[in-house]
Order: C-alpha cells, then sequence, then structure tokens
C-alpha cells in the first residue's frame, strides 16, 4: 500500500509514474522450459524448408497448442513471463536468453547468446535485436540505480564489429550523470576476449505522475 509523503504526495504513485505497481509473478517449475521449447521453435520457423504437407502438420499441431493455451490468457503483469530473472530474458520471448549477473546501484551486467531466431545477414545478429538487448538493459539500470521509473527518451547504438549469433556475450551498463529528471546511462555489448562489439548511450527520462 502507498503512503502519503511529507509533501502531501503518494510515494508509490510518484516512484512509478502512471505505471501500476507490478507484483512480479513467480513462474512453476517448468516455466523455464516452456520458453526453452517456445525458442526452438522460433529458431526452426525461421531456419527450415520443410514439404507442404509437414508444414500441413505444424500448422494443425500449433493451431491445437494455441487452443490448449488460449483459455489460460491474462493482462499485462500477471504472467510469469518478463519477471522471472532466473530465466533467460526473465522468461520473455521477446528478450533474448541473457541471464543478470550483476544488479547494482553502479550497474547491471548481464551474459547470453543470441540464437538463429536473431539472425540479421551472413552470420550477424539483427541490427535491430542489440538496441532491444540496450533499451532492456537501460531499464533494469534505473531500476538498479534505485531511481524512479524512466522511460528512454533517445537510444544511440554505435556497430563496431559484427555480432555473432551463439557465442557467450556481455553486456554491462550504468548511469553515468544525472540531471533532474534526466539519467544519462552507457553500456558495452563484449565477446569474451573483451573486444566491444557495440556499445550505446541512452537518456533515461524519469516519468512524472501519471504519465504512460
Ligand atoms: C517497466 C517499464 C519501464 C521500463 C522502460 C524500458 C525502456 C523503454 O523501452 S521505454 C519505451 C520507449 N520510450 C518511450 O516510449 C518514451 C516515449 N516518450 C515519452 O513518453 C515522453 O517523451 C517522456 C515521458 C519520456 C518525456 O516526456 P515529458 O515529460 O513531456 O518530457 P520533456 O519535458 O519533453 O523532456 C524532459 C527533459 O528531457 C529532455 N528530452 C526529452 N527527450 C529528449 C531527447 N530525445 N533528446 C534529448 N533530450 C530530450 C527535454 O529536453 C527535457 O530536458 P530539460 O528538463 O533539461 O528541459
Amino acid at each position: 500500500m502507498s503512503e502519503q509523503n511529507s509533501r502531501g504526495g503518494d510515494d508509490a504513485y510518484e516512484h512509478h509514474g502512471g505505471f501500476p505497481v507490478y507484483e512480479p509473478v513467480k513462474a512453476g517449475p517448468n516455466f523455464g522450459r516452456f520458453v526453452d521449447v517456445f525458442r526452438r521453435l522460433q529458431d526452426l520457423a525461421v531456419s527450415t524448408h520443410a514439404p507442404d504437407d509437414v508444414v500441413d502438420q505444424a500448422i494443425a499441431q500449433a493451431e491445437a497448442l494455441g487452443d490448449l493455451l488460449e483459455p489460460y490468457k491474462v493482462g499485462e503483469g500477471k504472467s510469469p513471463a518478463g519477471f522471472n530473472v532466473d530465466i533467460p530474458g526473465r522468461g520473455s520471448l521477446l528478450l533474448p536468453p541473457w541471464t543478470i549477473e550483476k544488479f547494482d546501484a553502479d550497474g547491471v551486467r548481464e551474459r547470453g547468446h543470441f540464437r538463429r531466431y536473431h539472425l540479421g545477414g551472413n552470420g550477424a545478429v539483427h541490427g535491430g535485436t542489440i538496441p532491444l538487448l540496450f533499451d532492456d538493459l537501460f531499464g533494469m539500470v534505473i531500476h538498479a540505480s534505485g531511481r524512479p521509473i524512466a522511460r528512454t527518451g533517445y537510444l544511440h547504438v554505435n556497430y563496431r564489429k559484427i555480432t555473432p549469433l551463439w557465442d557467450e556475450l556481455v553486456v554491462e551498463g550504468r548511469v553515468d550523470s544525472v540531471d533532474g529528471r534526466k539519467a544519462f546511462c552507457s553500456a558495452e555489448l563484449r565477446d569474451l576476449d573483451g573486444t566491444v562489439l557495440a556499445d550505446s548511450e541512452a537518456l533515461m527520462i524519469e516519468l512524472l505522475p501519471g504519465q504512460p
């Protein structure tokens, strides 16, 4: 429950802009495997060239699976997807399968890989996937720094080298400076030799009460 602060405002409300206060939804014991199975299917959907009858069977089975799951649809903030830090990508299929290994006020570090689903061209990761990784990281950097909820005002990415699929990689970011509602952040994506593959700068703007 939120508290009135000394200015007569509402702390939880002010901390969350116009966001509801979500309770993290804990995943059941098999949810990580559930996400893995769908990641495999995403990879296969973009890397197979099956005969028409096999495609027809796949459609029928996928539709049956959709019918099985459809009755359990829930609204935003009610699914374990995206909330479970012990599952790569926090259990969200939108996010690449990366795992948080440092989360504190001076920064956030994650380790993981990109898969066939994330292919751009000629063996390299799709250029749109890398800003996704950085943008999500900066959201966590803000949480870890203890600042109120913020949205990305801008996100600049420098692509320094080709980012490979499947190789284990590390991304690390932090708040560099703060000016009122504005937090200026930076991050680097590196391979295990320490080579910078991409780096990024972002402006994270604290939401005002009621801002979505
Ligand atoms: C759990 C969910 C949250 C996790 C977030 C994860 C990250 C995300 O992906 S968020 C999604 C992508 N981002 C968005 O959709 C944001 C869309 N934009 C907005 O909603 C608004 O622009 C918002 C709320 C960020 C700021 O709007 P508003 O409150 O009107 O701010 P505004 O007064 O224009 O700007 C505030 C300050 O930032 C500066 N600023 C704003 N945008 C920029 C920009 N692109 N470049 C440079 N400066 C900027 C302004 O100049 C101003 O500076 P100053 O205070 O010094 O005058």
